[in-house]
């Protein structure tokens, strides 16, 4: 900055003198500092400064670099969490509050006339009169200064938002001003806005406005065209080259050539009588760019009476140093004239110049705003440190270049702002808008606090032992996520999570119970899912053998208003109903009541959870350009990487304290994005082996937990990186940071779901299984049996089955290993392997299902997912049959040891189980997916045991 010179003093001073006719010099540039060390002040005291601008790019410069702004962005974010353009706004305020102080003096002296300091609204705005006057009114009220005014574009939307500021008595500059008829359309803003309070019975008086009239911008495009024109040789180039730097000047003399006879007018002089001041001509862009011209000459050529020049800082230097003061507005008008019938005779296009500057100028502030929100929301990361989880890419050139490209390709496109707008248009344009409701969530759930923390302190008072949330998918999986990695909180019951009809894992669940000290947890969105409702139905019956009358108050529901599920509890006298919010669908549901109820119920301390979710929150604000925006940034990754590069399987690796994050984030991955033949395969928990196992198909997220690393997992991508495997490490400080990343990767599964071009919030596949199902359960309730269903194949142990397509290719193979090598046979590089085992999920057969993927992955080089029904039916298995059909299934039954009775039923959870498992091959079959189904016969430790045996041997 070089304004620190007040040169020549007193009335020689060029910048002084300016008075004389009638101009105020303004300053266009504002910078902490420079306030602060005194130098705008000297401007004032000694060169006769009357006011100040500031502008996107203004702002950029100031806040982008240097340490000016660290001291209060600390001590903001010690004491809020905010985005980057409310922390922005903080700053902006500040040192508008701050020079306006230094200017009030002015403002004193001048009655108003003067002393001013400008803050634009947002220019992603400028093309949205409503949401502009909403701005306006807001940014009046915060820096609450009578010396303020609020810069808001003159384009076609602003001017309408002009006359309302006026009329409520803002302040305006109205700025990126290019066209003598945009100028017009302004000015006559101002007029009625003025007429709207008079005829209001409001005052005038007082109410100050500029229209900032841009210069230099159009010598630039104009004198480009004449240089281009003259280069090639046009026959017209003397005449051209003449009108060089001339254009611009003349132009502006037009417009004060109309204000004048405005001013004149009598319509103008009832309010002026009233006391309404004119709306002063302020030239902007007023430092010269060709450097063939005086460096002053934007200034000495725009003097004139009830004008203004916002000057940048050289250019106030150079008027002080070697300015001319003379009343040249009105010299030459003649001659302005003549430049621009030459310029229209010479077919430059002045109309299409000024079009294309309002979009350019639009343009150019989004991006410097852009720029300027990026730089704070860098420094912001930087500050808050391990407050927030940090990521770290390695990606190949390639697909790092993509990468880049989309990210971009979302900033220019504002597709984070509309995001979070809403538009549908950013997926398929249907009904995506009305499942948006999880992005303000925990605004909500934080108002809502102390209705969790009641609940909790209930709980604790009731001495329950334990907690048992029955639920399927969403409604259980976040819930598990935060029992697994917080455990057991002292003074609180355990929670536990059932979502299974395999009749010996209920049992299992209620062995670890103690029925009379259980609180349970029905959750279910839609209220109408089979596993909740047949669980309830169980649990219920069994608690009312212990409890009698005082069963319902060991029950809650989780539900949506107006549900089946919120019909029982009512009747069933639950102790208490937490309602789910209808615009918010279940895999998107873990920070609304679905995921907060069990959080409370276990003793979590929710004020920290949800301080971790608003980080989440606010970190992928509206205001976070897509670069700097982890949500927007992994989203893009996730999606580039499938569309693009075939990198489809993201395989998900979690530091052991946090395993079960994965399991979370396989629902919202495949359900959100698996259809329509596209998508993404989540492939968690699949322990990570060398390089060598891997084929090109896989994306590798390494979700580590820095308090807690897992050395070897450490090692191994260690291992991927050097390798160049695609790896995107987000590095959790604290295990609370889950809850961040929850919000996080629903924002980034929203992005990923818009650039594979799919709808990111519906599950159109999953509908499918359930309606099999639903057959075979009716169709066993009418007739006591289930409809016959014939292996293709059977040994003593093994019974395969097949819907007619799978079986015919699979038919001439005469053993259980040779079907099995057959079927995977059919797998193909780029293609993975899905176990999906309809029996009890415990250590045991966790273990053998791991250790059975690992030796598939191994031998075929494909990534491998190790699935329990029928609990991945509410998850991956959206993607299994709607995604891409690159699936190769080995279903898993067996027959089960106990009978466990549905009360009110025929059906038994084993015959819902084995409905689950027939309804479910179905579907696979239907859709040409490579399927086949294993039913082991007897002991299942010994059949899995074989099977185990013989599937490594097949692969
Ligand atoms: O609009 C105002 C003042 O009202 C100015 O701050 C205005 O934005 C600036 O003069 C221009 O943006 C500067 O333009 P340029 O010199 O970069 O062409
Ligand atoms: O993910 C959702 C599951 O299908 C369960 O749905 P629900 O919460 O409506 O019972």
């Amino acid at each position: 900055m070089s304004v620190h010179e007040t040169g020549k003093g007193g009335a020689a001073n060029p910048l002084k003198q300016l008075a004389k006719y009638g101009q105020s010099p303004w300053l266009d540039f504002i910078q902490r500092s420079y306030t602060a060390d005194g130098s705008l002040k000297k401007l004032v005291d000694g060169d006769g400064l009357k006011g100040v601008t500031s502008n996107p790019a203004i702002f950029q410069k100031a806040m982008g670099q240097g340490t000016d702004y660290d001291p209060q962005i600390r001590s903001i974010l010690e004491h809020q969490i905010v985005d980057a353009g409310t922390l922005y706004e903080m700053l902006a305020i500040t040192d508008i509050r701050d020079a306006a102080k230094v200017l009030y003096p002015v403002y004193e002296q001048t009655k108003g006339v003067d002393g001013y300091v400008s803050l634009e609204v947002s220019p992603y705005l400028a093309r949205d009169t409503q949401a502009t006057i909403v701005e306006a009114r807001r940014l009046w009220k915060a820096v609450d200064a009578a010396n303020l005014m609020i810069k808001i574009p003159g384009t076609q939307e602003g001017a309408p938002a002009v006359r309302t500021a006026i009329a409520e008595g803002i302040n305006v500059n109205v700025t990126l001003l290019f066209s003598n008829d945009a100028y017009k359309k302004v000015l006559e803003a101002y007029i009625v806005g003025l007429e709207d309070r008079l005829a209001q019975g409001k005052s005038v008086a007082g109410i100050a406005s500029v229209a900032s009239f841009f210069v230099s911008r159009i010598d630039v495009k104009i004198d480009g065209e004449i240089d281009r024109r003259v280069a090639a040789g046009d026959k017209d180039a003397a005449a051209l080259k003449a009108l060089r730097g001339k254009v611009a000047i003349a132009n502006a003399k037009m417009a004060y050539q109309y204000w004048q006879g405005v001013v004149k007018s009598a319509r103008w002089q009832k309010l002026a009588a009233a006391g309404a001041m004119p709306q002063r001509l302020l030239w902007a862009s007023t430092g010269t760019k060709d450097k063939s011209f005086s460096d002053v000459l934007y200034v000495d050529s725009l003097i004139g009476e009830d004008t203004v020049n916002t000057i940048p800082p050289k250019t106030f230097d150079a008027f002080r140093d070697h300015g001319k003061v003379a009343p040249t507005l009105t010299e030459d008008v003649k001659g302005a004239e003549q430049v621009l019938a030459d310029a229209k005779r010479l077919g430059l296009d002045l109309d299409g110049v000024t079009t294309v500057l309002v979009d350019e100028g639009v343009k150019s502030f989004e991006d410097a705003f852009d720029e300027l929100l990026g730089s704070v929301a860098a420094k912001q990361a930087a500050f808050v440190g391990k407050k927030v989880t940090t990521t770290t890419l390695h990606l190949p050139a390639d697909l790092d270049a993509a990468v880049k490209a989309e990210l971009e390709d979302w900033r220019k496109g504002g597709k984070v702002r509309r995001l979070w707008a809403k538009d549908a248009t950013l997926w398929t344009g249907k009904d995506e808008a009305n499942w948006l409701k999880w992005l303000s969530i925990v605004d909500d759930q934080i108002l809502a606090l102390s209705k969790f923390e009641e609940f909790q302190a209930e709980v604790k008072a009731r001495g329950f032992r334990d907690v048992l949330l029955l639920g399927m998918g969403g409604s259980s999986l976040g819930p598990e996520v935060l029992s697994e990695t917080f455990g057991k909180h002292e003074g609180f019951p355990h929670l536990y999570i059932l979502d299974s009809t395999d009749p010996q894992q209920v049992k299992a669940f209620e062995k670890k119970i103690d029925i009379a000290k259980t609180l349970f947890i029905v959750s279910s969105k839609s209220g109408g899912t089979l596993e909740p409702n047949i669980l309830k139905a169980y649990f219920f019956d069994e608690a009312k053998k212990v409890l009698g009358d005082k069963v319902g108050s060991h029950f809650i529901a989780v539900t949506d208003p107006g549900s089946h599920m919120e019909a029982v509890a009512k009747a069933d006298g639950f102790w208490k109903i937490f309602y789910g919010e209808k615009q918010i669908g279940g895999r998107y549901s873990v920070l609304s009541d679905f995921g907060m109820v069990p959080a409370a119920a276990a003793g979590l301390p929710l004020r920290l959870l949800l301080e971790s979710a608003l980080r989440g929150e606010k970190s992928c604000a509206a205001s976070v350009p897509p670069a700097q925006n982890p949500g927007a940034l992994l989203g893009t990754v996730l999606g580039v990487a499938a569309k693009s590069f075939g990198r489809d399987k993201v395989t998900i690796l979690a530091s052991p304290a946090i395993y079960d994050m994965g399991a979370w984030l396989e629902q919202l991955l495949a359900e959100s994005t698996g259809k329509n033949g596209r998508g993404l395969i989540p492939i968690d928990d699949e322990t990570a082996g060398p390089a060598s196992v891997y084929g090109k198909d896989r994306l590798f997220v390494y979700l580590r937990l820095a308090e807690k690393p897992c050395e070897k997992q450490d090692a191994a991508f260690k291992a991927l990186i050097a390798a160049g495997e695609p790896v995107v490490t987000i590095e959790l400080h604290d295990r609370r940071q889950i809850v961040e990343e929850f919000f996080r990767w629903e924002f980034a599964t929203a992005v990923a779901g818009s650039i594979i071009g799919i709808n990111a919030f519906d599950q159109p596949d999953v509908e499918a299984s359930k309606i099999e199902t639903k057959k075979i359960t009716t169709a066993y309730n009418e007739t006591g049996r289930l409809p016959p269903y014939e292996p293709f194949f059977k040994d003593a142990t093994f019974a395969f089955y097949a819907d007619p397509k799978n079986a015919a290719a699979l038919k001439d193979a005469r053993t259980a290993e040779a079907i099995l090598k057959a079927h995977f046979a059919r797998a193909k590089a780029g293609d993975y392997v899905a176990l999906l085992a309809y029996i009890e999920r415990d250590t045991a057969t966790r273990e053998w299902i791991q250790g059975v993927r690992l030796a598939i992955r191994d031998a075929l080089k494909l990534a491998t997912a190790a699935e329990f029904g029928p609990r991945f039916q509410h998850s991956t298995g959206q993607a299994y049959k709607g995604g891409p059909d690159t699936g190769v299934f080995v279903q898993i039954t067996a027959d089960d040891a106990i009978t466990l009775p549905v009360p009110g039923e025929k059906y038994t959870f084993g015959i819902v189980k084995e409905a689950q498992a027939r309804g479910d091959l179905e579907v696979l079959g239907e859709r040409g997916r490579r399927a086949v189904r294993v039913h082991i016969h007897g002991d299942l430790k010994a059949g899995l045991e074989k099977l185990g045996q013989i599937i490594k041997a097949a692969v």
